[in-house]
């Protein structure tokens, strides 16, 4: 009898592990909302607690292992491995990084833009991150690429949990051709109207805009869309490290 119960509890082990590590994984790749509640909720919270630490400090120890002092791409490239066959995270990933490196090839230089490889020399990058244990690991993995003295400058916004992510005064600091837009959805286009209004977005400033599908913005894409100011183009990848429909939306500003 003890036999018994023992090889029930192991078979039940067994069956619980293979489904948390192979079969909902696959379920949940071709399912973008799944995929989010599944990865980005259950499992975060699951390893957070069973590991304390966070994820973000996860994907850096991995950095400090696997990728080179100095050479960004050997940092997406252990980035972008650990995500996709370890722990799934919201990064850009690797086949809408190649988007956004075609667009970044296309702007003469950059303003807001998170993580790059293709920063030639005199290239301004900004990143905005409000939560500041995220924003002190990105700067200890920007300082491991080697981009610090590229990166211009870092902001943390508190302000921006109570609604607005960008500080006009900061305004010298945001003028420019590239924004880049992966922060929370319902903040697409306030912000957008926002960079408008303080005169940050100008003639041929290209945005350009990650998660159009999944989760989605209905209303930015409605904005840019229908607006005789916007030329748009939608690109369409796959959420990062699935099979899931995602969609990136290129708008370069026409003008007033
Ligand atoms: C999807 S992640 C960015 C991922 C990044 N683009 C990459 O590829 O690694 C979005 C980040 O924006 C931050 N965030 C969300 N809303 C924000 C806001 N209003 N202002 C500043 N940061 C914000 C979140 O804390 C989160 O770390
Ligand atoms: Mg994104």
């Amino acid at each position: 009898m003890w036999l018994s119960l023992l090889s029930g509890l192991i078979g039940g082990a067994a069956f619980l592990f293979a489904l948390y590590r192979w079969v909902i994984p696959t379920a949940v790749q071709y399912h973008g909302g799944l995929a989010l509640l599944w990865q980005d909720v259950i499992v975060e919270h699951a390893l957070d607690t069973l590991t304390r630490t966070s994820r973000p400090q996860r994907l850096l120890k991995e950095v400090h292992r696997k990728a080179t002092v100095g050479d960004p791409q050997s940092v997406i490239t252990a980035i972008d491995h650990f995500c996709k066959h370890r722990e799934w995270a919201m990064n850009v990933g690797d086949e809408k990084g190649s988007i956004l490196d075609s667009v970044v090839n296309e702007v003469s230089t950059v303003t807001v833009l998170e993580l790059a490889r293709l920063l030639p020399p005199g290239v301004s990058v900004i990143t905005l991150e409000f939560n500041p244990d995220y924003s002190a690991i990105a700067r200890q993995v920007i300082r491991w690429s080697g981009l610090e003295e590229k990166m211009r400058s870092q902001y943390c916004c508190p302000g921006a949990a109570s609604g607005g992510s960008l500080d006009p005064s900061d305004e010298g600091a945001f003028r420019g051709p590239g924004v880049f837009l992966d922060h929370w959805k319902g903040r697409y286009i306030p912000d957008t109207k926002l960079l408008e209004e303080c005169g940050l977005i100008q003639k041929g400033t290209v945005m350009l805009a990650d998660n159009v599908i999944c989760p989605g913005t209905p209303d930015y894409l409605e904005y840019v869309r229908n607006s005789s100011r916007y030329n748009s183009h939608y690109y369409r990848p796959h959420l990062e490290y699935t099979k899931a429909e995602d969609g990136l939306e290129k708008s370069v500003f026409l003008g007033y």
